[in-house]
């Protein structure tokens, strides 16, 4: 192996190393009698530099899950680390110093109404001894890093909840952390201004090459943003994988309707009725899993046999760098040259035929 293949491996392996690491991780509340079992059994390991994210509905032990890892909440079972340290047997100036290195954004801001933007931002750097002469410069360059750098002696209540957030995300970036954990961040957020925090958390990811751990409910979230996902229900992880894989192959019904809450392209009993009446020819689903586009494979395959496509619904998203979803198409012609276009994009693409109701 030569020196700059080394270098490269070496490297590579360094990407790819182990920040956080859940080792069959439970956590009860409540009485002994009456015991709460929030998280079940978990294990999973994030990696340094990636955008990690849990989803799952109410209640299935996510917010817990996230606190376990700076120990705003201890484990009863399991262990945890954090860049190969147990955080459960810390010292408590270890333990100080490992929250520095971990910064929190909450969806309902927790900011501090008396304090400025300004004071927002400065406080956790004041808590840690921040030279003085320093800090100005520090939180005016945090500031138009999250592009509020004209809101600095504005009072939180004076912010819109986009604003609020940007202010959250700058003063978890104060003390340069490693790691940034996002409790559903957006969810307070309308569709718009959750599109600018989830834009503004790449950037903290990619240019301050920080690891992101988030939480939502929403699979929109981990759609636009994260490199893996874990699947939660009942305190345990029941699907977890790269983001692309797990939609292209999601496993349990619980991931399968996350799915197609973004998706949306099941068709209801109604509508596929209308689509058959307005529709003479043969309609096919066509599903793309695997990034190949759309368009010149159909007209190809058409063209070929003298067959009329028509797409009549569905849509094809962007997913991790690649093409993802699936369109309705009609063809029309008669059926044995159909047949054969059928054949020819069978090589390359998943379809069906749609007859009756879709599950
Ligand atoms: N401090 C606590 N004391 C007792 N039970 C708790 C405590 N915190 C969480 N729980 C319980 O643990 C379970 C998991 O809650 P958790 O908040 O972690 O779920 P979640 O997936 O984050 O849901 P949500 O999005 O509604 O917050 C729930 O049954 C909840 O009632």
């Amino acid at each position: 192996m030569s020196l700059s293949d080394a270098f490269i491996r070496l490297h590579a392996a360094k990407e790819r190393s182990v920040l956080i690491k859940f080792e069959s991780v439970g956590k009860t509340f409540g009485p002994k009698n009456k015991p709460i079992r929030a998280v079940e059994d978990v294990s999973l390991a994030v990696e340094k530099g990636e955008i990690y994210g849990v989803i799952g509905y109410s209640g299935a032990g996510k917010s817990t899950l996230l606190r376990l890892v700076n120990l705003l909440e201890r484990p009863t079972e399991g262990r945890i680390l954090v860049n190969d340290r147990d955080v459960t047997e810390i010292s408590s100036k270890e333990l100080r110093h490992l929250r520095r290195r971990i910064g929190m954004i909450f969806q309902t801001f927790n900011l501090f109404n008396s304090r400025t933007v300004f004071g927002n931002v400065a406080y956790p750097l004041k808590l840690g001894g921040y030279p003085k002469h320093q800090l100005k410069q520090r939180v005016e360059e945090l500031l138009r890093f999250v592009g509020l750098e004209d809101k600095a002696d504005q009072y939180p209540e004076q912010l819109s909840g986009g604003q609020k957030q940007r202010v959250g995300i700058a003063r978890a970036l104060a003390t340069s952390p490693d790691i940034l954990i996002c409790d559903e961040a957006t969810s307070a957020l309308d569709p718009e201004t959750t599109n600018e925090i989830l834009k503004l958390l790449k950037k903290v990811n990619e240019e301050y090459n920080i690891t992101i751990l988030l939480i939502t409910h929403e699979m929109h979230v981990i759609r636009s943003i994260c490199d893996r996902v874990a699947v939660m229900e009942q305190g345990r992880v029941i699907e977890e994988g790269n983001v692309f894989d797990l939609f292209a192959n999601p496993q349990k019904q619980t991931t399968q309707n996350f799915i197609g809450s973004v998706q949306n392209d099941k068709l209801s009993p109604k509508l596929l009725e209308k689509l058959k009446r307005d529709h003479k020819g043969r309609l096919f689903r066509i599903i793309y899993k695997d990034g190949i586009a759309s368009e010149p494979i159909l007209s190809r395959a058409t063209k070929k046999y003298d067959v009329d496509f028509n797409i009549i619904y569905g849509s094809i998203n962007e997913l991790q760098g690649k093409l993802f979803g699936s369109l309705i198409v009609e063809f029309t012609a008669e059926n044995g040259k159909i047949n054969e276009v059928i054949n020819e994009l069978g090589e390359s693409v998943e379809f069906r035929e749609v007859i009756d109701h879709e599950s």
